[in-house]
């Protein structure tokens, strides 16, 4: 019997300094996130950020954080509830880090009798910090605990033609109301690093202004690569004018170069150049969460009307959105009649 986890990245319990710090722990300890060896992530996580970012996080989740929880949670269950209508396969939900976990996910599934599983990362582009992370810890905990189960998962999707076709209507749907002069992409940022590290070719990612854009083997695990690709297919779809769009990079953490340009820098640019009216998507979350309602939702837009900005709209995530749901449900039901 067949069945189907999807696994978003997930909030702390509640908006406690405690309970941020627990999950900061967990998410930052991650090699796959912060990727030194763990003497120095150790000492790095719990001997400086966990000693400063969880008080100042725990203040920012609290500015979103709804009556029924983390918004990232609350939707991605939505969505759940959504997928599980259109398809009559079990459908279960997890998170990466903190509640409900993969291994809980994973058991709920075993204990309906399922022997073999679909796992939806819900991640549009490969990274080292997303995918890869989900994948490599549902098969340990497949093989640690449920050896019977087969494991199989779906790869990123930033470049499906559905996929594009669902993101493209509902940031038309917005566009329409908006008439924004700019639109820009701004995707979730990754130490540079992280790009090099999962280059299969060992020699393509130069992180420069070709490299993404000369089709490489390296593509398929290339995360700028793929954010690229998804803002040039919706671009395309959406017939946007060359010049009234682009892509930058946001949430950058320590002093690393991490991807560029910065999001930040480039909303500050674009007010300071004279662009009024900023219409921000942000295509690398399929829920909208902390870094989509506070970080660009409160801070961007704060900025961007100090800078001499005067409309700054955020598009929401696709959430629950319909089509997005009957488009999961798609890809889970051809996956059960394929194999
Ligand atoms: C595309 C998705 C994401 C990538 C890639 C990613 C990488 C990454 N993130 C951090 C550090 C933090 N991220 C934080 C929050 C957060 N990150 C993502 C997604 C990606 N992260 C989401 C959806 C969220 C929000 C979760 C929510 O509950 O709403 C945070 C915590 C909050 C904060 O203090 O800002 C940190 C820290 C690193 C180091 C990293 C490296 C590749
Ligand atoms: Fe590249
Ligand atoms: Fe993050």
């Amino acid at each position: 019997m067949k069945g189907v986890l999807l696994v978003n990245l997930g909030s702390p319990n509640s908006t406690s300094v405690k309970d941020v710090k627990k999950y900061l722990g967990e998410f930052l300890m991650d090699k796959r996130v912060i990727d030194l060896p763990y003497i120095s992530r150790f000492l790095l996580v719990k001997g400086i950020i966990l000693n400063t970012r969880p008080k100042k996080s725990a203040e920012a989740y609290k500015k979103i954080w709804w009556k029924e929880g983390s918004p990232l949670i609350v939707l991605s269950e939505r969505l759940l509830k959504k997928v599980q209508q259109e398809t009559d396969l079990p459908v279960e939900l997890a998170m990466r880090y903190g509640n409900p976990s993969i291994k809980n996910g994973i058991e709920k599934l075993a204990n309906q009798g399922i022997t073999e599983i679909l796992l939806i990362p819900l991640y549009p582009q490969f990274a080292m910090a997303t995918t890869e992370t989900i994948v490599v810890l549902a098969n340990k905990i497949v093989e640690k605990h449920f050896s019977h189960i087969k494991l199989t998962h779906l790869p990123a999707f930033y470049n499906n033609e559905s996929y594009i076709k669902v993101l493209s209507n509902s940031i038309k749907k917005e566009l329409d109301i908006l008439q924004p002069e700019h639109l820009l992409f701004s995707y979730h940022g990754v130490p540079e690093r992280h790009i090099k590290k999962s280059d299969i070719t060992k020699s393509h990612c130069k992180i420069d202004n070709s490299c993404c854009n000369t089709p490489s083997e390296a593509h398929k695990f290339c995360y700028r690569h793929q954010c690229y690709e998804t803002t040039k297919l919706v671009a395309k779809q959406l017939n946007l004018k060359e010049n009234t769009f682009s892509t930058s990079f946001q949430s950058r953490l320590g002093r690393d170069p991490w991807l560029q340009p910065y999001t930040d820098q480039t909303i500050d640019k674009f007010a300071k150049n004279g662009i009024k009216n900023l219409a921000v998507v942000t295509p690398a979350f399929v829920s909208d969460c902390l870094e989509t309602l506070e970080e660009i939702g409160i801070e961007a837009k704060h900025s961007f009307i100090q800078n001499g900005g005067k409309h700054f709209a955020t598009i929401p995530c696709l959430n629950d959105n319909n089509q997005w749901a009957k488009t999961l449900s798609k890809w889970i039901n051809n996956w059960n009649s394929k194999n």
